[in-house]
């Protein structure tokens, strides 16, 4: 008898633990009268995405039509997140309340990855906010003002890199990432990259951090869905090569710059960085050492050119086959811009019409596809009573939120007219936001705006843009969490036939 009781007694407790094992705690959310979307058994609701069978902001983004409620909630893997979708929400969670939610739910371990850890994307409150405070200056409008010269530099070698490939096809995303990394590179370390003249080495670095290889798929995929994978593999998030490689560049320049004495008139990153180190800047037992000076100058480098590139390669593509946008703006640009100067910082701001198309170029094409956050301290919605647990990640879908029909109708066609005086006053507040919001948005938004506004005007200046015939419209984009278009984007070019 006692036998069989221990028997069905341990039976019982295998089930337990194999039914744990595999389906966790997966009746969280419906236990909290939350929508989700319906996990796979052991790998969550992320499974189509973990196998690159679909990009993650689209996918994540298609739920927003199918529950009528102010969230939703899924499973990485056991753990349950939730996404945002009511725009008052996520003012609060991003801007009102900041507070509770100050962090990026992304791991930040300096075991694992002291370089990526320490730098301004991915270090936690309340050192980031010192931080970011300490940083600000390098990326403030009186600097960005005098970057323009800087990259009206780098504007000429993408025309001449143009020039020599009018008639042919042209990969306009590779385009665009040779010169958005010579602009991050010159404004932020005063070098030259010259990417378009030899494949640089901050070239390849940038490929070794946005390639779409399996193994960088899953280890971005593991830093925002699978911390455990993480620790387990000790996954670092950027390799070791194109680390090795901006640290050695950046402390010659840094080791070079300070013996010959800081520059006032020129405050780029490493100025800044030279006066924050002098200063003896600390904070909270976090010292600019190399390791975090280093970490610095590698988040700059790698949230900036990527996030830039895609936006320019975009805003080339829609010109393309919206070629009465392309006119429109070319016709605009003539009136602003003399043919035969440099362009200057104030006939930029005064396009109207070049802001609207780039506008719309991110809601459609929103380089970054989720704002992570993570719950800092239990947390009831003011409007449901939802109480969100400390730690839970929350995330906001810019791909949900962007096509959404009630704030952007007709949200697949390209239309920069949603933007116009008229009408961009009636989008509603934390509908749109390609740079995030709040405290913790991007930092580097005006220079990133600034030198796709460059560059798209310095090409409709001087050539027309056109489809090739291996262009892919409507675009599609590829499984993997960067966001790139399937087939890349191949475009032409030809010269004016009246030059401007
Ligand atoms: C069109 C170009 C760009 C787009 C669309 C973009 C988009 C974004 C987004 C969506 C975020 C997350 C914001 C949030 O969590 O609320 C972000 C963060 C960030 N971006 Fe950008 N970005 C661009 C250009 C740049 C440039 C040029 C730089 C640097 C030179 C840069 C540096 C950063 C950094 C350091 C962060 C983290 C900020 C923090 O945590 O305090 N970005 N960016």
């Amino acid at each position: 008898m006692l036998y069989w009781f221990l028997i069905i007694f341990l039976a019982t407790l295998l089930v337990k633990v194999l039914h744990h094992f595999i389906f966790g705690n997966y009746d969280y959310w419906k236990k909290r009268g939350v929508p989700y979307i319906q996990p796979k058994p052991f790998f969550g609701s992320l499974v189509e995405v973990a196998l690159g069978g679909a990009h993650p902001g689209k996918y994540i983004g298609q739920y927003y039509y199918k529950f009528n409620s102010p969230y939703f909630g899924f499973f990485a893997f056991k753990k349950p997140y939730l996404v945002i979708t009511d725009p008052e929400l996520i003012k609060t969670v991003l801007i009102r309340d900041f507070n509770s939610f100050a962090n990026r739910h992304f791991v930040s371990d300096k075991k694992i990855d002291p370089v990526v850890s320490n730098g301004l994307f991915a270090i936690k409150n309340p050192v980031w906010r010192w931080l970011r405070q300490k940083l600000s200056p390098f990326l403030s409008l009186a600097k960005i003002k005098l970057m323009v010269p800087i990259i009206q530099e780098c504007n000429d070698c993408l025309k001449d890199y143009i020039n020599e490939n009018v008639g042919k096809a042209v990969e306009v995303k590779e385009m665009s990432a040779k010169y958005a990394t010579d602009v991050i590179v010159k404004c932020s370390f005063g070098i030259n990259s010259n990417s378009f003249k030899c494949e640089d080495e901050f070239r390849l670095a940038g490929k070794a951090l946005m390639g779409q290889s399996f193994m960088r798929s899953l280890k971005v995929f593991s830093y925002y869905y699978a911390p455990k994978l993480v620790k387990i593999f000790k996954f670092r998030f950027i390799e070791s090569s194109a680390v090795e490689f901006i640290r050695n560049v950046f402390l010659e320049t840094y080791r070079k710059r300070e013996e010959s004495g800081v520059n006032n008139q020129r405050l780029d990153l490493i100025n800044i960085l030279i006066k924050m180190r002098n200063e003896g800047a600390e904070f909270d037992g976090f010292k600019l050492d190399e390791d975090n000076l280093v970490a610095q100058a590698l988040t700059l480098f790698s949230s900036g050119f990527e996030a830039a590139a895609s936006t320019l390669a975009f805003t080339l593509h829609e010109l393309a086959v919206n070629p009465d946008v392309q006119h429109k703006l070319r016709e605009e640009i003539r009136s602003v811009t003399a043919t035969d100067k440099g362009l200057c910082f104030s006939d930029i701001q005064s396009m109207k019409y070049l802001d609207m198309a780039v506008s719309e170029t991110m809601r459609k094409f929103p380089a970054v596809s989720f704002i992570h956050r993570e719950c800092l301290e239990d947390y009831k919605i003011p409007s449901t009573g939802l109480v969100i647990q400390k730690g839970t990640p929350i995330l906001v879908g810019l791909y949900g939120l962007h096509y959404d029909e009630r704030h952007f109708p007709d949200a697949q066609k390209y239309k920069p007219e949603r933007f116009s005086d008229d009408n961009g006053s009636n989008i509603t507040n934390c509908t749109y936001i390609p740079f995030g919001q709040g405290p913790r948005a991007c930092i580097g938004q005006m220079l990133g705006i600034l030198l796709v506004k460059m560059a798209v005007t310095e090409i409709l200046r001087n050539f027309s843009i056109e489809r090739d015939s291996t262009t892919v419209e409507p675009v599609l984009l590829t499984p993997f969490p960067i966001v790139q278009a399937k087939g890349g984007l191949p475009l032409r070019f030809k010269h004016l036939s009246v030059n401007f």
